[in-house]
């Protein structure tokens, strides 16, 4: 694998649109797009078969477990299928052990992911000390430190206290950095595991209203409205909290929202087998959640796919479903699943794809060399995808250090094929030869 040197990307079709073209990099740059391009001295070819070139994929909400829980994830088996999945920056959340919040646990994992190499690790920094809710942790010290934080959140649990919430909205303002909020007042989910309707009535399971989510989304809007302050609303998971998203863009409030694959594809139906792999925080909720989640990603009042990809060790996920951790992978699933739900029921194009899966995460938390148009001059952060291919998954095979997928043994539509980081390969299917018409894809060189 070249390091930083030439690429010549043969034949894709940027966004899915047009004739194939050949995509040359150099120096990790894109230096010209065009027919029949020759490849330089030295360069390595990557073939892409006529199949679709996107930018690269950035997931503003990732669990990398590290440090603390390497044996369920670390940051070099999650960037290895951040990869995999076609991401090329990933935001690592706070909640490892010890919690990130303070700058020598943010520099650190940041120092983890640059020497893995495989994505951009952005280390997430906790809003309050420990994720206790209680004191403001050194946003200020981490926002400044070698991994420059721009994302925090006490993902995991809400920064519940109102006057905590105003006081870190106030602050991310002065320094110009994002919170992002796990909506759920905890007081409304003491004992919850599933959502709040008839299934978890008649399984006998103790219910998550929507009103948990709702009234902290209601809350922190105004609170951001208040302050003069953006906020990013984390894994968006019912129709209220669309309609109050929708609300607060009318009022000119500066809220940004992402929502799961797992909330756009599942719901609450699959909770019947009491399978742990199906507890989740948020909980998976009704289909008419679901379709208004789809609509919103659709319309843009949701402005992202982010997977909160959260590996647990199978001993944690296996047990009752009320016992089970909740969570579930993401990153190497998150395409299909876009694919199978936005794409497929012909909400999306591949242009809104890269809207939602690449550019508007990048613009909404700032990075200026991520989520960029595919033109001459740009990073080459970038990835094929192949959309006729379907492949099943095998929750083993994941590169991921954990196997907790709820797609286990489903065929999922569309493929990523190749993902480049700066021009260097990161993830590479084997030969297109490979690539078989239904027998599922070539295996991962
Ligand atoms: N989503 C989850 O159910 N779990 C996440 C925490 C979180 O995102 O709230 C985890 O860290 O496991
Ligand atoms: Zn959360
Ligand atoms: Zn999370």
């Amino acid at each position: 694998m070249a390091a930083t040197g030439s690429v010549l990307i043969k034949n894709v079709r940027p966004y899915g649109e047009g004739e194939p073209v050949d995509v040359a990099v150099t120096a990790g740059v894109i230096t010209e797009i065009g027919h029949d391009l020759a490849a330089p001295d030295g360069a390595e070819v990557v073939e892409g078969g006529g199949n679709i070139l996107l930018p690269g994929f950035v997931d503003l909400h990732t669990h990398l477990r590290e440090p603390g829980r390497e044996d369920t994830e670390t940051v070099e088996s999650g960037s290895r299928a951040a990869a995999r999945g076609g991401y090329t920056a990933v935001f690592a959340m706070a909640n490892t052990a010890p919690v990130a919040d303070n700058a020598t646990i943010t520099d650190h994992v940041w120092r983890l992911g640059r020497e893995v190499g495989l994505v951009d690790v952005h280390p997430v920094g906790a809003v309050t000390v420990g994720l206790a809710g209680e004191q403001l942790a050194e946003m200020g010290m981490m926002a400044d430190g070698a991994a420059k934080v721009k994302l925090f959140s006490d993902d995991g649990k809400c920064v519940h206290d109102p006057v905590i919430m105003k006081r870190a909205l106030e602050y991310s303002k002065g320094l110009g950095v994002l919170i992002s909020q796990h909506s759920e007042d905890p007081r409304l989910t003491v004992g919850s595991v599933a959502h709040d309707g008839p299934t978890a009535a008649r399984l006998g399971l103790a219910g998550w209203p929507r009103a948990a989510e709702e009234s902290i989304v209601a809350r922190d809007a105004l609170l951001a409205r208040d302050a003069g302050a953006r906020v990013h609303i984390a894994h968006a998971s019912t129709a209220g909290t669309v309609e109050l998203l929708r609300w607060a863009r009318t009022q000119g409030i500066e809220v940004t929202a992402e929502v799961t694959p797992h909330h756009l594809l599942l719901d609450d139906s699959r909770l019947e087998t009491y399978d742990g792999v199906n507890r989740v925080n948020p909980p998976l909720r009704e289909e008419s959640d679901k379709l208004a989640l789809r609509a919103a990603l659709a319309e843009g009042v949701i402005d992202c796919v982010a997977t909160d990809h959260a590996p647990h060790a199978s001993q944690e996920k296996c047990c009752e479903f009320s016992q089970a951790r909740p969570g579930m992978l993401g990153l190497e699933t998150a395409l299909s699943i876009v694919v199978e739900t936005m794409v497929n029921a012909d909400l999306l194009d591949w242009r809104g794809v890269a809207r939602v899966m690449s550019e508007r995460p990048a613009q909404i938390v700032g990075l200026d060399d991520q989520g960029r148009p595919i033109e001459v001059g740009e990073p080459a952060n970038l990835t094929i995808v192949d959309p006729e291919q379907a492949w099943t998954v095998k929750g083993e095979e994941l590169a991921s250090r954990s196997d907790n997928t709820p797609y286990d043994s489903m065929t999922l539509p569309g493929t990523v094929l190749t993902t480049l980081l700066r021009g260097r390969v990161t993830a590479q299917r084997d030969g297109l030869s490979n690539v078989t018409p239904n027998g599922g894809a070539g295996e991962w060189l």
